[in-house]
């Protein structure tokens, strides 16, 4: 076996080798600028050769820069915040049993305080000391950005919270009938704090870590029952209400269950991406949403406007790219941005100024490509055509079906720069595979796998989630 200094060194041992013939064909392929292949080959070459190589010239990839967030409590994990909130037991413990060792509740007691308003004013003292700390810690956590403050409902951690400082007293005053010296209960009241705190990571830490943990789920439904209950619906141009679809079994097919109970309020100007395998129902969702097939149950508001009987309405304002483009061969990319322009009520100036910018905007327009039967046209241009149909009249709503599938990086980067422009003053529901997509286009993203979401949440957030969790579906 010989020994070959760099891929491109060792001239001797490389024509011996019959390298030399081989280098050329490897650079060929590099000059065409398929650095992969003629690498891959290359090595593949020198493997059947004998031929080992050290890679002492060859540098690392430069990787993309990645921002460093440091969130100090994902440290500890949910340990953090159990230890953090417990703390005042303790003190609560401490507190109680120190009135009973120096006999200061006789003494009240000799002095006329009965057991009622002691229990209460103690109850109403911790009460306001444990709130005072709470509010304390939730305050510093969101100020310094930590996710736990962050991505969840201040409604419903205040609720928890309540729940919570009274349970620990009431758990306390208990526990301090067991103990009369201080120091023995300061002892116990902290071993109880750091221990219980560690069993119940070890016990809950799976429901806690668990990504189809459904808290900001239900925030989801509740705000939309809200939304809804309160008619209160102008801000949010797209709110789906528990819809549902299931397919009729047929041929002694069961029912098939494609989308259970989606619950979603989508604000002006936000890009949602809907992000899952092949037949989670996110195709199913937009064809609710378009009109194109009815919902089994529950419903979806349109800038106010009920699919179930304002679909006609919903259809002047809405933008839709489907999955696969449905284009008319034969017609021009102008000709078809004419005809939609039309559909939405766009007439003369506004309408041939509309188109031009339109095609201008997907790359369509230089060089006369506009003008060219669409058979003519590659993929890619067709799906930038796809995307701008779906703008034209500047939609409020617009639905994108996987607009990427099927597109080589340069025209898929061509095509995220007109999602991107577009994305201003519309609420877009995008469906992809890609997470690099999602991460790019969406400002939220709900990872949909059986007709549900497992979560939602900010793409950033999510990416580790879906490379942990949807890995498992996907592939
Ligand atoms: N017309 C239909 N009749 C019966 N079942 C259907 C019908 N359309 C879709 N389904 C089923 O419903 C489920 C959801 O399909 P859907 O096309 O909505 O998923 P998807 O997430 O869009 O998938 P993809 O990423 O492949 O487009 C799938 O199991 C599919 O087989």
């Amino acid at each position: 076996m010989r020994l070959l200094r760099s891929p491109y060194g060792g001239g001797d041992v490389a024509r011996e080798r019959g390298v030399a013939s081989f280098s050329t064909q490897a650079n060929a392929l590099l000059r065409k600028n398929l650095t992969f292949q003629a690498s891959n080959a290359f090595l593949k070459f020198l493997k059947g050769a004998g031929v080992t190589m050290e890679f002492k010239f060859v540098k690392e990839t430069p990787k993309v820069g990645t921002k460093f967030r440091l969130d100090f409590s994902s440290l500890l994990g949910p340990l953090f915040f159990t230890w953090v909130v417990q703390l005042l037991f303790p003190v609560i413990l401490t507190y109680l049993v120190y009135e009973k060792q120096q006999k200061l509740k006789i003494m009240m007691k000799i002095h006329g305080l009965t057991d009622g308003p002691y229990w209460l004013i103690s109850y109403l003292y911790f009460l306001l000391l444990s709130a005072a700390y709470i509010i304390f810690f939730v305050i510093f956590g969101s100020l310094i950005g930590l996710n736990f403050f962050r991505l969840n409902d201040y409604s419903i951690q205040v609720v928890f919270y309540f729940i919570y400082i009274n349970l620990q007293i009431a758990f306390a005053f208990l526990v301090a009938s067991f103990f009369s010296t201080v120091n023995t209960a300061a002892v116990i009241g902290y071993i109880y704090v750091f221990g219980s705190g560690l069993l119940g990571t070890f016990l809950l830490q799976f429901f806690v870590e668990d990504p189809s943990f459904p808290s900001k789920i239900i925030s989801q439904r509740e705000l939309v029952e809200n939304l809804v209950m309160e008619k209160n619906i102008s801000n949010y141009p797209v709110i789906s209400d528990n819809l549902r679809k299931v397919y009729p079994g047929r041929d002694g097919n069961p029912d098939k269950l494609a989308v259970e109970g989606l619950s979603l309020a989508l604000p002006q100007g936000e890009c949602f991406g809907m992000l899952g395998p092949n037949g989670a129902g996110k195709t199913s969702f937009i064809h609710m949403m378009t009109g194109l097939i009815k919902p089994t149950s529950g419903t979806a508001y349109v800038q106010g406007m009920d699919i179930r009987t304002d679909m006609d309405g919903i259809h002047t304002n809405m933008g839709v790219c489907p999955q696969h483009d449905l284009l008319w061969e034969t017609l021009t990319g102008r000709e078809h941005l004419l005809f939609y322009g039309r559909l939405k009520n766009l007439k003369g100036d506004a309408l041939t100024k509309a188109v031009e910018e339109s095609l201008k905007s997907v790359n369509l327009f230089y060089g006369g490509v506009g003008d060219k039967q669409v058979r003519t046209y590659s993929g890619g241009m067709k799906r930038r055509l796809s995307v701008a149909i779906s703008l034209i009249g500047d939609p409020k709503v617009v639905y994108m079906d996987e607009p990427s599938t099927g597109l080589d990086p340069d025209s898929r980067n061509n095509l995220w720069n007109v999602v991107k422009r577009a994305k201003k003053d519309r609420a877009i529901i995008l469906t992809t595979h890609s997470m690099e997509e999602a991460e790019v286009l969406c400002d939220r993203l709900g990872i949909f796998v059986d007709g549900s979401f497992q979560c939602l949440g900010n793409p950033k957030e999510e990416a580790h989630l879906y490379t942990n969790s949807l890995g498992f579906f996907l592939f």
